[in-house]
């Protein structure tokens, strides 16, 4: 048996078609979502993600400001950016590219955030709005994970769900979101006793753990929905630089009934849920007049 494919590039492009579809109705009523990304420093990953994510922007008719500032930027400019972006009206959502660098205290920088353009969902009241089962705006990854997930199947409830990571940004909310769909979810991380006896229980298996092919094929319960959230850098066999995921993906395929690789996986879901996330916080700027959210059912 081999494992299927789930084409996390395909379905972003579905998602961000949808997004561009109702970007240019809220236009038709003079609102363009604006999105404000925060770079600071130099790192080379992270200049890629910010312009894969305004470039994509762009193209499904979204406004996008760009904030690149030196390495040395410390918290209080930091968080005198991001109150001034709260204060603009054509700034829909705002996302400080994470990780900061050392110096700088990202907790408060992200608490500066105003809840209602919080288009990541780490400020605390979207957190703890998610965990209440409260309209809330859902981190982009997990979110992104959930969509690869009803790809594969809408029959969620019952199911055993094992999520290995306990981030705030993916382990955490992606834990909230199943339970929210009725399954039953364990979070495992790095003190978990026999985790891979625990992965073999798991009907949906989302690895979240940042360490290249840490998850092993026979760990995988045959039939298994695998959704790989990692992206590791690593060097193959040929000398260059590679990606590889956080599950040991050739050997994985003989045990899956599904599975997202990488890259093309939920890489381009979390950048595609993150314009949707800015979207909708445009059309909640203007509460009932713009019509419905974008969802994550259609
Ligand atoms: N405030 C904040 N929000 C984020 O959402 C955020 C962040 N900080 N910091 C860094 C991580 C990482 N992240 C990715 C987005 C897209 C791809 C992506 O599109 N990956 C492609 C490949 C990209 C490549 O080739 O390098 C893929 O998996 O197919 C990956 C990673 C968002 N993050």
């Amino acid at each position: 048996m081999t494992a299927t494919l789930i084409d996390g590039r395909a379905v972003a492009e579905r998602l961000r078609e949808r997004v561009a579809a109702r970007t240019a109705e809220l236009a038709r009523h003079g609102v363009i979502p604006g999105l404000a990304v925060v770079l600071v420093g130099e790192d080379p990953a992270s200049q890629v993600y910010v312009g894969s994510k305004t470039k994509q922007a762009a193209a499904a008719g979204l406004k996008h400001f760009d904030h690149r500032l030196p390495a040395s930027t410390g918290t209080s400019e930091l968080i005198a950016l991001v109150e001034q972006l709260n204060g603009r009206a054509d700034v829909h959502g705002i996302l400080v590219q994470l990780p900061l660098p050392a110096g700088v205290d990202s907790a408060a920088v992200l608490a500066a955030i105003d809840p209602a353009k919080d288009v990541d969902g780490f400020h605390a009241v979207n957190a703890g709005r998610l965990a209440l089962g409260q309209d809330a705006t859902v981190p982009c990854t997990p979110l992104g994970c959930l969509i690869l997930i009803r790809e594969v199947t809408r029959d969620l409830a019952g199911k055993r769900a094992v999520v290995v990571g306990r981030s705030n940004i993916v382990g955490k909310p992606m834990a909230q979101l199943l339970l929210q769909n009725d399954c039953t979810v364990t979070i495992a991380h790095s003190r978990t006793r026999d985790l891979p006896q625990l992965c073999r229980e798991a009907e949906i298996l989302v690895a979240a753990i940042g360490r290249p092919k840490a998850i092993a094929g026979d760990w995988i319960r045959p039939g298994a929905i695998v959704i790989d959230v990692g992206i590791n850098r690593t060097v193959g066999a040929d000398g260059k630089s590679k990606l590889v995921g956080d599950v040991d993906f050739d050997a994985a395929l003989s045990h899956a009934g599904a599975i997202t690789p990488v890259p093309g996986g939920v890489g381009p879901m979390t950048i595609a849920c993150l314009l949707m996330n800015t979207v909708n916080a445009a059309i909640r700027s203007r509460a009932g007049t713009l019509g419905p959210l974008i969802g994550v059912s259609q």
